[in-house]
């Protein structure tokens, strides 16, 4: 038996949609395979009363088909689904590295990106890659049509998840269709901005350029309480605040003195509001860790 940790990740850090995303300390999927004539699934956990134990609607079933590796598959949940921090995604990461091994099928974790977005593309209807690169590789992740660039990001983050869902099937209805000059101009400057903090470790630049005009403002709509945790966060000293993924979570860029304090404003906000919420105060960390011993 193998088993794999696979960490939450949160994508499109606002300015980035589609192509950004960040490997999150906590929390994580861990998904245990073994060889089988046919893929079984089990799912325990964080909402895996949710979640479809039918390999044709599970993340980790299209894995398994893309790598032929047929093999029981024990999925113990601890992102919650539709949750905004890549659920979906962490359970296809960790069985993309485990299946990999189990049937030594010699990819890479780069390789390993196109296959665990197959699994994506069950659940939000296109295979987006922008959470299952962080899960797999680690640090902050930028992926476009020509591959996967990885940058060993190490920032201090908070991610607050309300007790409330959205499905990134659905968030993906409100994304507009167009975007003006004007926008793109100022979404392409916030997201080099972004870029460059990364590089430097900076909460500073990141914060600065996780603005964006485009995406964003269409998806606050679905979450209660948006503004409100947005501005206590802020007031608490986060650098920058943007819906997390297609949300409900919500993502807070900040320096490591400021998190506990952002982290109590933001579910204090969220209170106000009437929405129960928890806060996970973490960092930007590594990617998808392989145990061979099942332990
Ligand atoms: N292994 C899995 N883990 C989590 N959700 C899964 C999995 N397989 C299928 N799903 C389905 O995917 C949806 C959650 O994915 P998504 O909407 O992208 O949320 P998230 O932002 O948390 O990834 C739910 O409908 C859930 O039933
Ligand atoms: N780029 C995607 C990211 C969805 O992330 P998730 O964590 O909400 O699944 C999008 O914005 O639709």
């Amino acid at each position: 038996m193998l088993t794999v940790r696979a960490p939450a990740t949160s994508a499109n850090l606002g300015s980035g949609f589609d192509v950004f995303g960040l490997a999150l300390g906590t929390p994580a999927d861990v998904v245990r395979v073994e060889r089988a004539p046919e893929t079984t699934i089990t799912v325990t956990g964080a909402g895996s009363e949710y979640i479809p134990e039918d390999p044709a609607k599970n993340t980790v079933g299209a894995v398994a088909e893309a790598l032929d590796a047929p093999a029981r598959i024990r999925i113990d949940k601890g992102v919650r689904p539709s949750s905004g921090l890549g659920s979906s995604a962490a359970s296809a990461a960790a069985a993309a590295v485990a299946l990999n091994v189990l049937y030594d099928r010699g990819r890479t974790r780069e390789d390993l990106v196109s296959v665990a977005a197959k699994g994506e593309a069950v659940v939000s209807g296109e295979a987006h890659a922008d959470n299952v690169a962080p899960s797999l590789l680690g640090g902050f992740t930028v992926v476009t049509e020509d591959g996967v660039t990885q940058v060993d990001a190490s920032v201090p983050v908070v991610a607050c998840l309300p007790e409330i869902s959205v499905s990134t099937r659905d968030a993906r209805g409100v994304v507009p269709d167009s975007a003006t000059m004007d926008e793109v101009v100022t979404t392409v400057g916030n997201a080099a901005t972004l870029t460059v903090g990364m590089t430097r470790d900076d909460p500073d630049l990141v914060g600065r350029g996780m603005n964006d005009d485009i995406v964003t403002p269409e998806r606050t709509k679905l979450i209660s309480g948006y503004e409100a945790v947005r501005e206590a966060a802020l007031e608490a000293g986060a650098t920058g605040v943007t819906v997390s993924g297609a949300g409900p979570g919500i993502l807070a860029v900040c320096h490591r003195r400021d998190r506990r304090a952002i982290a109590s404003a933001m579910v204090d906000a969220f209170d106000a509001a009437g929405v129960e919420s928890r806060a996970y105060q973490t960092a930007i960390s590594e990617g998808a860790t392989l145990y061979r011993d099942g332990s």
